[in-house]
């Protein structure tokens, strides 16, 4: 495997701003300050601090992952997507289980937004990371294996024209093969060893991660609820560049 850079590494890790506010928020980004890592604002910090925050990131230069997770009709996730995609995100996602016609309005969302050389990548969650075989199979109530699952969502998020996915790391090798190296792995469910797993079920290290290819690593509570966030982050991106 090629040795990455210390940027090149920090680029792969998206940092989750889980916080109820944007004052909470900006406390983080002034502690990681300098390192040039992805931000992810999911729905706790979006819906409390709204389009204006993210805007105001983006002016800032950062690199934003936006997880809404729409899931929603054609129509109304072809509005949200354009409204989404005018913010100037670097990425957004939708959920795959609204299907491929959800998933092509999105597309159309975006084209309604602007010009298709800047647009924001387009990814699809498959099965969640907190979500576990036994949970699937019995209580949502979806047959089969987790991986089969994600293949399936996946080559649909691709026929839609979306240009990834969302899954476990345990999947990338997997999704990879189904539909291309270039369609892109969105990989959450990191935890570095000794870590608490949280509501996490289908977990591996930032180093496993790698290994298996994914392109990025969204990463929370194993930074932000560290007794120092910076050095947290630190440590994984130096994981990154010492893995083999
Ligand atoms: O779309 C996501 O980002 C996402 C999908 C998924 O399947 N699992 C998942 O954990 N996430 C997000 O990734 C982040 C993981 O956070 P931690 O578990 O704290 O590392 C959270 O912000 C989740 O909302």
């Amino acid at each position: 495997m090629v040795a990455l850079t210390r940027a090149e590494a920090a680029a792969k890790v998206m940092v989750a701003l889980d916080y109820p506010n944007a004052a909470a928020a900006e406390q983080l980004l002034e502690q990681i300050n300098g390192i040039p890592c992805y931000i992810k604002v999911g729905m706790q910090l979006y819906y409390a601090a709204g389009p204006g925050f993210v805007e105001k990131l983006k002016s800032r230069g950062f690199h934003i992952f936006l997880d809404l997770k729409m899931h929603d009709i054609p129509n109304t996730v072809k509005g949200g997507a354009s409204s989404i995609a005018a913010l100037g995100v670097d990425m957004f996602n939708v959920h795959a289980a609204g299907g491929k016609a959800m998933m092509e309005a999105a597309m159309e969302g975006v084209s309604l937004a602007g010009s298709s050389d800047n647009r924001p990548t387009v990814i699809a969650v498959t099965q969640l990371t907190s979500t576990s075989q036994l949970v699937m199979n019995e209580e949502i109530g979806i047959p089969g294996t987790v991986e089969d699952t994600v293949i399936h969502y996946a080559r649909l998020a691709k026929q839609a024209g979306l240009d990834g996915v969302v899954a476990s790391p345990s999947e990338v090798v997997a999704i990879k093969a189904a539909c291309g190296s270039s369609f892109q792995t969105v990989t959450p469910g990191i935890r570095p060893a000794g870590a608490a797993l949280n509501d996490q079920t289908r977990i591996m290290t930032p180093g496993e991660a790698l290994r298996q290819g994914t392109d990025f690593m969204v990463i929370g509570r194993p930074i932000t609820s560290a007794p120092d966030p910076r050095q947290a982050l630190e440590s994984i991106i130096e994981e990154l560049v010492s893995h083999e």
